[in-house]
């Protein structure tokens, strides 16, 4: 055993599994543990294409070949999945983050199957391979942590992201049926549920967002989003987004309690909008609200998001956001 694989006090880290590491969150967070000052992990961190390697090798710096260790792992594919866990020593997963995912957003009738269908094959098949390959193992060893990064759009929908928050809600049914199975077997299963995060996720869906055909859609419906759903969505991300440093930071403390939590919301100032769903069990309380936001109160809710923006950005030395 080398020397850098025996984490303080004598313990053998724990092997770390994370998918979608060649940018934020999944990157932040092969960092963040590869870096433990106590060197409780082994991470392994997975992308579909090494060559998209740069940045983490970048970030990763010296831990690169001693606590961090780059593998290529395409969760849309089942034997990338079996050819990357069987090269881990012992075939042993002790922490599974599922990361990877893609985004998704405006009118469905502009979006084709084949777009949708790789939204969910991504974000909810792909939660779903890496389970049945590393599942059996955790159960038959009673010993494991999942932690799958879902999004505040696991528990709640919001206009123009229909598909993606129907893979999340997919993610959230899954894992909440597989969590007292997991239970019985002693494992532990996590749900980090990020409000908006500053990563290329936010980028690559504006992005397309701006390079979609709108003509299938009508007049209105085209209106809404460019004019009032797109605009909200930047002021939403510089108001409201957190850094994937941060969210690699909760997921740490998840992952180093001894009872973690079922579910785990990592944006505090999103938690007020997403109880609005648990508060009425009509769900017409959230609507409502989502409504007359972008609706009705338009000018108000710009103002307490501008309010906001300008508090966090005081506060953020180091915040880079135009
Ligand atoms: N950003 C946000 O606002 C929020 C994001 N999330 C969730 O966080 C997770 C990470 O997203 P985030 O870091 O923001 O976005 P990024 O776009 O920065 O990262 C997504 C990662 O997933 C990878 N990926 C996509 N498809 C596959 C695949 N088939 N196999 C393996 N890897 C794949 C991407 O790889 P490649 O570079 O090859 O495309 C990339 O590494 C996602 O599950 C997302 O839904 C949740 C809440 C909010
Ligand atoms: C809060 C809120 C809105 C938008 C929220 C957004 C845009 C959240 C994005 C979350 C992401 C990107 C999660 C990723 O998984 C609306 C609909 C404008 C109006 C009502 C209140």
């Amino acid at each position: 055993i080398g020397l850098h694989s025996i984490a303080v006090g004598g313990m053998e880290p724990k092997t770390v599994l994370i998918t979608g590491c060649s940018s934020g969150i999944g990157l932040a967070l092969a960092v963040k543990l590869a870096k433990d000052d106590k060197k409780r992990f082994k991470v392994y961190a997975t992308m579909r294409n090494l060559k998209k390697s740069t940045h983490l090798v970048e970030a990763a710096g010296k831990t690169l070949g001693r606590t961090l260790e780059i593998k290529e792992l395409d969760v849309c594919d089942e034997d990338s999945i079996r050819s990357c866990v069987d090269s881990i020593p012992e075939k042993k997963v002790d922490i599974l983050i599922s990361n990877a995912g893609v985004g998704l957003i405006g009118p469905i009738e502009c979006q084709t199957i084949e777009e949708m269908k790789k939204v969910m094959d991504t974000n909810f098949f792909g939660l779903v391979r890496l389970l049945k390959v590393v599942l059996p193992d955790m159960k038959r060893r009673k010993k494991g942590h999942i932690v799958v990064i879902s999004s505040v759009m696991g528990i709640q929908g919001i206009m123009f992201n229909d598909i993606y928050a129907a893979s999340k809600f997919a993610v959230e049914g899954f894992c909440e049926s597989l969590a007292v199975q997991a239970l019985r077997f002693n494992l532990h299963l996590s749900l980090i549920e990020p409000g908006p995060v500053i990563t290329e996720f936010e980028s690559k869906v504006y992005e397309e967002s701006l390079k979609m055909d709108l003509s299938a859609a009508d007049e209105e419906t085209a209106n809404i989003y460019l004019n009032v759903y797109m605009k909200h969505y930047k002021e939403i991300f510089q108001s409201l987004g957190q850094l994937p440093e941060e969210i690699a930071e909760h997921t740490l403390k998840i992952i180093t309690l001894d009872n973690p939590p079922f579910r785990h919301q990592t944006n505090s100032l999103y938690t007020p909008v997403t109880t609005l769903k648990y508060a009425d069990p009509t769900g017409d309380l959230s609507v409502d609200v989502f409504y007359k936001s972008v609706f009705k109160y338009d000018k108000i809710f710009t103002a307490s998001l501008n309010f906001l923006k300008l508090l966090r950005w005081r506060s953020r030395k180091s915040f880079t956001l135009d």
